[in-house]
């Protein structure tokens, strides 16, 4: 695999870095960048890994690795194209940047694999889908593959695909803290001290959520099972019913892909 360089070390970069660490990643071959200083020094100490310009990371590394914002990535492109060889692999994980957009600011024939990760890899759950450029062979899809595989689970789509994973996977893990926020309010609406709440929504949230991936069963199936006929449960999925909550999370999902793409465009 080489030097890897990520590209951009706030939240996912971060992430990515300390994941292919505990894998077992040497330090000596990883290689940050980043545009604010003190954030490179924290890095630089917690890690020990080195940061570099953007050039010098494009010009060490075999596998560049872009994690800054889809707004910044016009920039750094521009910046790093004229330092990318041929055979290296750039991977980026900005939400709605397109294989065809980052070719298309780099020289002929570059191989580009583009990422929807979650912040779960921050410990080791988290879920990858990885889609193939123009030029990328399937042993650069591979090595993407195993490089994302070192914070959780990794699973190629077509490209098209991949505005819809954002959308799910991508800020999923938001959308699960948002409810576990409101459950948690509950509670304390209940009368329950906040730690109490936190502590049984937290542990609710990690059982369900090991039934789901353990039991293979339904979630329809996984519901039926705590909904008594009569009971408590029917009592507040009325409710939620009621409040459309089914389609406001569709909908939610579907103004996240709609803004995914439109960030390509800006
Ligand atoms: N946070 C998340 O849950 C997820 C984020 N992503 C994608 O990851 C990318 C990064 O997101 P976050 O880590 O949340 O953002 P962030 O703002 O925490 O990190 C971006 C970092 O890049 C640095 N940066 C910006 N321009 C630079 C340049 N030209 N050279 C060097 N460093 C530069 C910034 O100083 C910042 O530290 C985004 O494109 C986002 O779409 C993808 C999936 C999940
Ligand atoms: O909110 C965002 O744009 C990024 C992409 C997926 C999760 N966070």
């Amino acid at each position: 695999m080489g030097t890897v360089a990520i590209f951009g070390a706030g939240v996912m970069g971060e992430t990515l870095l300390s994941g292919l660490l505990r894998a077992g990643r040497p330090a000596d071959q990883l290689v940050i960048t980043e545009r604010r200083p003190e954030r490179a020094a924290e890095l630089t100490e917690k890690y020990g890994v080195r940061a570099l310009s953007n050039v010098e990371a494009a010009e060490l590394a075999d596998t560049l690795v872009l994690v800054v914002k889809p707004q910044d990535m016009g920039t750094l492109l521009d910046e790093i194209s004229p330092h990318v060889a041929e055979g290296n692999l750039v991977v980026s994980l900005a939400a709605g940047i397109t294989t065809d957009y980052i070719e298309r600011r780099l020289s002929d024939g570059r191989s580009v694999v583009r990422v929807m990760p979650n912040t779960p890899a921050l410990v080791d759950q988290g879920m990858a889908a990885v889609s193939g450029g123009r030029h990328c062979v399937p042993e650069q899809l591979q090595h993407a593959t195993e490089l994302l595989a070192a914070t959780g689970k990794v699973t190629e789509v077509p490209e098209k695909m991949l505005d819809a994973v954002t959308a799910i996977s991508g800020s999923g893990p938001a959308y699960i803290f948002y409810v576990v926020e409101a459950m948690i309010e509950a509670g304390v609406v209940l009368g329950m001290p906040r730690a109490t709440a936190t502590e049984l929504v937290t542990q609710t949230l990690f059982g369900a959520a090991t039934m789901l991936r353990e039991t293979g069963q339904h979630p329809t199936v996984l519901r039926e099972q705590v909904t008594s006929p009569g009971g408590t449960t029917a009592a507040a999925l009325r409710e939620l019913d009621d409040h459309k909550v089914r389609a406001a999370f569709i909908s939610a999902m579907e103004a996240a892909a709609v803004r995914s793409r439109e960030l390509s465009g800006e």
